[in-house]
């Protein structure tokens, strides 16, 4: 449209002082005309004009900026951190742009318009005589586009100017507070384009398993295919420390959908609490977490992974898809006689049915590939997790007794059913990860914590950085 605005107002026939822009803003009738005014010398109506254009362009400007605020869609399903990066980015960007929408004067697109506001003044106030609006004027241009060659030869002459001194040459409130937020923004925008640059690189195909790792059940022993169980993936230590994650910041909504009730394993005698990667990465952002436990998270789990991939010699990129620590408590009253599963019999990946078919649809994680679950504690009872082969618990294969370093490993699909006995007394933790082919179905946060870690961002050395 402002093509054809512009395509007209160059016909021979059409008088542009009869073409009424219903869409133009105010500021654009008042910086006409004011321009006009001074095209025709008449200096007090240029001033005029050309403040209160410049009020109304700034009014406009904060408008175009407010209209980026409000629901966003970022188009797939963010955790929280990146959620907030995302919006925050976005509208960022948006208000970036409102200098450039509102540059158009009839379809006419001038570059630098608010600046220009200051051109005009400085002439017309020094044809007034007012050298002190002239100088602040010039200052006020010179702060938003310093380096223009012409308006540095304005200051030069009216430096020669014997009425004039150096304090003249003070911007305009409105520039500084204009300028000041310009180049904050600028810089934000320059340091998430800097520090957030992802290399979406391929995880490694991992090579040998630590020695250390005590394997302890072969899958034939676990009377089923494609499942495993690893001692001393973690140290009394690591558990202690991974617990203190725990203990300090789990939460019952964590992790857990509780809208979607199908995909909550509560049992009403239990709490069931959770922490995920995503809340242990913002934690560790505004520093109510020491990086160490996020790198001990990032850590363990990778080891979690080459396990996996060793043990079942997965060639392609095994990708990380949902890290969530999660600890089961036995609630007071309900410690004896259950007959009910912490976790009744299920698949990882599809929607186990009466009929022991299992559809890999919606509301299943589908996406699962692999499943690896480490045990963090012992001192509690019951908690045991066991593979079997029908959903009604009746028909066990095997059953692992948790403790702290203890890792059982499985391929996600029907062919490793299992749950968990009922926690009938105290607390038990485990650190629970699962893994898939399809990249598209990765832990993008753990992208954004590894790379917290590894550059050493914190809220606090953000802030301080843009404060000082
Ligand atoms: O905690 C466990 O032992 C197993 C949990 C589980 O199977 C699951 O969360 O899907
Ligand atoms: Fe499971």
């Amino acid at each position: 449209m402002t093509k054809n605005l512009q395509q007209y107002s160059d016909l021979p026939e059409v008088n542009m002082k009869e073409v009424v822009n219903f869409e133009a803003q105010n500021y654009v009738y008042l910086y006409v005309y004011g321009v006009n005014a001074y095209m025709r010398k008449e200096w007090d109506t240029a001033i005029n004009n050309i403040e209160e254009s410049l009020v109304s362009y700034l009014h406009a400007e904060d408008k175009c900026r407010a209209q980026c605020e409000g629901p966003f869609d970022p188009g797939w399903h963010p955790d929280f951190v990146p959620a907030i990066a995302n919006h925050f980015t976005y509208v960022l960007r948006c208000k970036r742009t409102c200098k450039k929408k509102l540059s158009s004067l009839n379809g006419e697109i001038h570059e630098d318009l608010f600046a220009s506001h200051y051109d005009y003044l400085q002439y017309a106030y020094f044809k007034k005589g007012n050298l002190y609006a002239a100088c602040k004027a010039v200052a006020s241009y010179l702060l938003l586009i310093p380096d223009d060659e012409t308006m540095l030869a304005n200051m030069r002459f009216y430096q020669g100017m014997p009425k004039v001194q150096d304090d003249f040459f003070t911007p305009r409130d409105e520039t500084v507070r204009y300028a000041q937020r310009d180049t904050y923004e600028e810089r934000i925008l320059e340091y998430i384009k800097n520090e957030f640059k992802f290399n979406q690189t391929k995880p490694d195909i991992e090579k040998k398993i630590n020695k250390s790792f005590h394997l302890t059940t072969n899958t034939t022993d676990l009377g089923g295919q494609h499942r495993f169980i690893l001692d001393g993936i973690a140290s009394l230590d690591d558990c202690k420390n991974i617990m203190y994650i725990a203990n300090s910041f789990m939460n019952v909504n964590d992790g857990y959908d509780l809208i979607n009730e199908t995909a909550s394993p509560h049992t009403k005698y239990e709490k069931f609490e959770g922490v995920t990667l995503s809340r242990i990465t913002f934690l560790t952002y505004i520093s109510l977490l020491q990086p160490k436990y996020l790198t001990l998270i990032l850590d363990i789990t990778k080891e979690m992974r080459k396990t996996l991939v060793e043990k079942f010699n997965i060639k392609r990129p095994l990708y990380f898809s949902f890290t969530h620590l999660v600890c089961r408590t036995a609630l007071p009253g309900y410690t004896k006689n259950r007959t009910d599963f912490s976790h009744k019999i299920h698949s990882d990946n599809c929607n186990l049915l009466q009929d022991n078919t299992c559809e890999k649809k919606p509301p299943a994680f589908f996406w699962r590939d692999y499943s690896a679950i480490l045990y963090l504690n012992q001192d509690f009872e019951g908690g045991n997790f066991m593979f079997a082969s029908d959903l009604t618990g009746n028909t066990i294969q095997s059953i692992i007794t948790p403790q702290c370093g203890r890792m059982v490993g499985f391929s996600a699909g029907k062919e490793n059913l299992h749950g968990v006995s009922a926690v009938t007394k105290g607390k038990r933790c485990a650190l629970a990860v699962w893994f898939t082919m399809n990249p598209q179905y990765q832990e993008f946060d753990r992208e954004i914590a590894q790379h917290m870690i590894k550059n050493d961002i914190s809220f606090h050395r953000y802030f301080n950085d843009f404060i000082n």
